[in-house]
């Protein structure tokens, strides 16, 4: 699904790591942009039918055999194009020009130098300046295709910045989206809004509005019910589409025995206190703890466990008489980390139990109104529809629960100890006031025993690790610096408090190369 509007960009996906952020910059430039993968690029342009298009990297080559293409129905649709690394380099590939392997790339800091005026430039560079861009490249463009201008220069890439003012196609060899090119969000900006003559009037007030109507255009007449896990993104889903389509919506909380300490309880009745919205809350523990005896391998947790949640929702369903419809609050990293593109370089991460863990067969279609968005830009959602604090600003977690925070076999013994680590955890943190300073804190308990001695006698029990991030996507982390007393204080009460934890670790993996969750 996608919003109904003239006004919008479409974004076409070569598989770069940092396609994601072309939306976002486009996004702070106030217009609504779709990604969709290259070999799926020309149904997207009939769907949206965009105002502009651009062009992403990616790690292939065009000197490849199988190098992806631009589809020609976007080469010939006379639109602003633009293209970025690999973009740049299959449009000169594809129109006409040359691009060759270079015995040495480009990769990092780099500086152009503006030689000629250019639309994108607007209000921005000046001829003869030179200004700081991020390069990522092995091939370069060597002669352009008819019709295009050089319009700025580096040592390593003489067409850094390309210009058909005609054709309104532009193109660089550099990365606008990354914060290392400093005026990169203004370019983006400048294409968006003075080359597309976009308006810039894409905000979240008008996103509530136009999901509403799509919603409304969805379900038509029938029923929905929301997967309420009591975290920011299904809470701002259920509100939105209750605003919506009003009581033909039924929330259903799941309790698989999987949630922290006390946190079913507290889900449920703090979502009552606030919204008269049904909410059914169901215990379901038995089912997943003996289901995910014996299993171990990450990725078969997640399905089973994606799984599960859709045979709850489905007999959920039934018992209100039947629905169409399951909504969930998928984001955007959900699915970025959990597909593949058959042919395509874009690789599975990790299967969230709500996009790639879910089931083949599925009775229910789905409502995912969150989609494209971010975490901080759902969070922006929920200011805007009005949602407390307490729900917006509450630290992810995710569907599978503490599953995919037992490494190795889970029991529902193994459960119980982490829970009662992770309170500890959690409280210290609040307790000294970093709650809101850190994106995400938890604890993980390990499939390791080690040696310890307490009380002059001999232990031999598990280890506990601590991960707390930064980030505000979560597709990108860096681990928060506590000081080393915060870290001995949580580290002596989990071992003096928690029966069968006799070491603490802290985790200081960055991601990438790390993810947030161990699994
Ligand atoms: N225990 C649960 N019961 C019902 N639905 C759930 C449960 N856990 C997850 N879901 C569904 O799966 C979706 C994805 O889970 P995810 O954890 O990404 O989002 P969230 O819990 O809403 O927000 P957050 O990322 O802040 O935890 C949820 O939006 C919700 O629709
Ligand atoms: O609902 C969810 N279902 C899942 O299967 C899932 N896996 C990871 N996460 C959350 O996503 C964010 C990024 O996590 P990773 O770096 O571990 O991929 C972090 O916030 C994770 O907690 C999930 N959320
Ligand atoms: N970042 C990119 O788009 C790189 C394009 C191509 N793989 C190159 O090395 O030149
Ligand atoms: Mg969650």
């Amino acid at each position: 699904m996608s919003i109904q509007t003239s006004e919008s960009v479409l974004i076409v996906d070569f598989g770069s790591q940092v396609t994601q952020l072309i939306a976002r910059r486009v996004r702070e430039a106030g217009v609504y942009s779709e990604i969709a993968p290259f070999n799926a690029a020309e149904e997207a342009f009939h769907r949206l039918n965009p105002v502009g298009i651009i062009l992403s990297g990616s790690p292939a080559s065009v000197l490849d055999e199988n190098g992806p293409g631009i589809p020609e129905v976007i080469l010939e649709s006379g639109r602003p194009i633009l293209g970025i690394c690999y973009g740049q380099q299959s449009l000169m590939h594809q129109l006409g020009g040359e691009v060759l392997a270079g015995d040495s790339g480009e990769f990092g800091r780099a500086f152009i130098e503006i030689a000629d005026e250019c639309a994108l430039f607007n209000g921005l560079w000046k001829v003869g300046e030179t200004h700081q861009v991020w390069m990522s490249h092995g091939d370069k463009v060597t002669s352009l295709a008819p019709g295009f201008r050089p319009v700025a220069s580096s040592p390593g890439a003489p067409f850094a910045v390309i210009a058909n003012d005609e054709k309104r196609i532009y193109a660089m060899q550099f990365h606008p989206e990354v914060v290392h090119t400093p005026d990169g969000g203004k370019l983006l900006k400048n294409f968006v809004r003075h080359v597309c003559g976009l308006a810039g009037d894409w905000t979240m007030a008008e996103f509530r509005k136009t999901k509403i109507e799509e919603i409304r255009a969805q379900v038509g007449s029938g029923r929905v019910i929301c997967g309420l896990s009591g975290g920011v993104d299904s809470a701002v889903a259920a509100v939105l589409i209750h605003e919506a389509i009003g009581d033909q919506l039924t929330c259903v909380f799941v309790d698989h025995g999987l949630m922290r300490m006390g946190e079913a309880d507290q889900v449920v009745s703090l979502f009552r206190g606030h919204y008269n919205i049904p909410l059914v809350h169901v215990d379901a523990s038995t089912l997943f703890l003996k289901g995910l005896e014996g299993v171990t391998d990450p990725e078969a947790k997640r399905k089973f466990i994606g799984k599960t949640f859709i045979d709850v929702f489905e007999d959920e369903a039934k018992k209100i008489g039947g629905a169409e419809f399951l909504a969930q609050g998928t984001l955007y990293p959900d699915v970025i980390e959990s597909v593949s593109f058959t042919g395509g370089p874009s690789v599975t991460i990790k299967s969230h139990h709500n996009v790639g863990g879910l089931p083949e067969r599925m009775d229910m279609k789905l409502v995912e109104p969150l989609r494209e968005l971010f975490k901080d830009e759902v969070r922006e959602l929920g200011r805007e529809l009005g949602l407390p604090e307490i729900f917006v600003g509450r630290h992810p977690f995710p569907g599978p629960g503490l599953a995919i925070r037992i490494p190795g076999e889970v029991s529902r013994e193994r459960c119980d100890i982490l829970r009662k680590a992770d309170a500890i955890y959690l409280e210290e943190i609040r307790t000294a006031g970093l709650y809101d300073a850190i994106w995400q804190a938890f604890a993980v308990l390990l499939p390791v025993k080690t040696v310890g001695v307490m009380g002059d006698g001999r232990t031999y029990d598990n280890v506990c690790g601590l991960r707390a991030v930064t980030s505000t996507d979560g597709m990108t982390a860096d681990i928060y610096p506590f000081d080393a007393g915060f870290l001995s204080r949580v580290a002596t009460r989990i071992i003096n408090e928690v029966k069968g934890i006799n070491r603490v670790v802290y985790d200081y993996t960055s991601k990438p190369p790390g993810t947030i969750e161990w699994e």
